[in-house]
């Protein structure tokens, strides 16, 4: 057998499963590539929030994303929660001498609001991270972290869009979900604009939405997909997780990664 487009997630553990590596490596299956991962930080997190969270040192991250680039390669990598300035500079770097598309989720704060990277490691990611990004995927409220713009409505998203892309990603996928009405994300590159548009799942299980939809667009630019083409393919796959999200534990539940194996009849 031939092997599957490889990808790589660069992220922290969710101990629960619904977000983080864990989302990452069960997206990449779902969606038929070679998922593999580099850790930067475990935390101890369920439904209700995150209780605890420790970093890895440097040299383990850089040594974790020696072994798999250069031995295995990666046709994609995803990078997630990277908690500290020197993990971000770090990873920036490995991205800068890689040969692949990087998909960059600002992670910063957990859906209960728990902070997943220090306030001191924001200007890394506006100076080093950005620039090496082929896709950058922030939520409102990292956008407003990183920008300083406050998006209260569609016609924000474009600001909002502007000043991401003057850190220097290729694409930038500002994403709407937080806003009321449908689920609304904003794809540009500064020329082009594409509006992607999904009905509100009226589902409160969306424990790990941006760490899928980011893994999903790595996972099709892997397969050998344009940016428009990977974006659009990778909504439809995190709008389907959310439709049939599930209650775990006493919170938010995660979404359904499974979805579309399962809808297929192979699960
Ligand atoms: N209730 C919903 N129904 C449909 N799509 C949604 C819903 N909530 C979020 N989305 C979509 O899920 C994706 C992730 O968006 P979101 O804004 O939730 O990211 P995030 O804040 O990084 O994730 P999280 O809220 O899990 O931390 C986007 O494509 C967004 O439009
Ligand atoms: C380890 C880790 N990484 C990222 C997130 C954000 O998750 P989401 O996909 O809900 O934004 C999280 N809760 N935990």
């Amino acid at each position: 057998m031939t092997a599957p487009p490889r990808v790589l997630t660069v992220a922290g553990s969710d101990s629960g499963g619904g977000a983080g590596i864990q989302a990452d490596l069960k997206t990449m299956l779902a969606l038929g590539v070679h998922g593999m991962s580099v850790l930067t930080a475990v935390t101890a997190q369920n439904s209700l929030g995150v209780q605890g969270a420790w970093e890895l040192p440097v040299e383990a991250v850089r040594a974790q994303y020696r072994s798999v680039v250069d031995d295995i390669g990666v046709q994609a990598v995803k990078t997630g929660m990277l908690s500290s300035a020197e993990l971000v500079e770090a990873v920036a770097d490995l991205l800068a001498g890689t040969d692949a598309p990087a998909v960059v989720d600002p992670v910063g704060v957990s859906k209960h609001g728990d902070a997943l990277l220090a306030a001191s490691a924001l200007d890394s990611v506006r100076t080093k991270l950005l620039p090496v990004a082929t896709v950058a995927t922030p939520n409102l409220d990292e956008v407003g972290q990183l920008t300083g713009v406050r998006v209260g409505s569609e016609p924000d998203m474009r600001r909002a869009a502007a000043a991401m892309l003057e850190f220097g990603p290729r694409w930038v996928v500002i994403k709407g979900g937080h806003l009321s009405g449908d689920a609304v994300d904003l794809l540009t590159d500064g020329s082009e604009e594409h509006w992607l548009r999904a009905p509100r799942q009226d589902n409160r299980h969306t424990h790990g939405t941006g760490c899928t939809l980011a893994s999903a667009i790595a996972s099709y630019l892997a397969k050998g997909h344009p940016v428009p083409e990977a974006v659009t393919a990778a909504k439809t796959y995190v709008t389907g997780a959310l439709a049939s999200g599930f209650a775990l534990g006493g919170g938010i539940g995660p979404v359904d990664h499974g979805w579309a194996l399962r809808r297929d009849g192979e699960g």
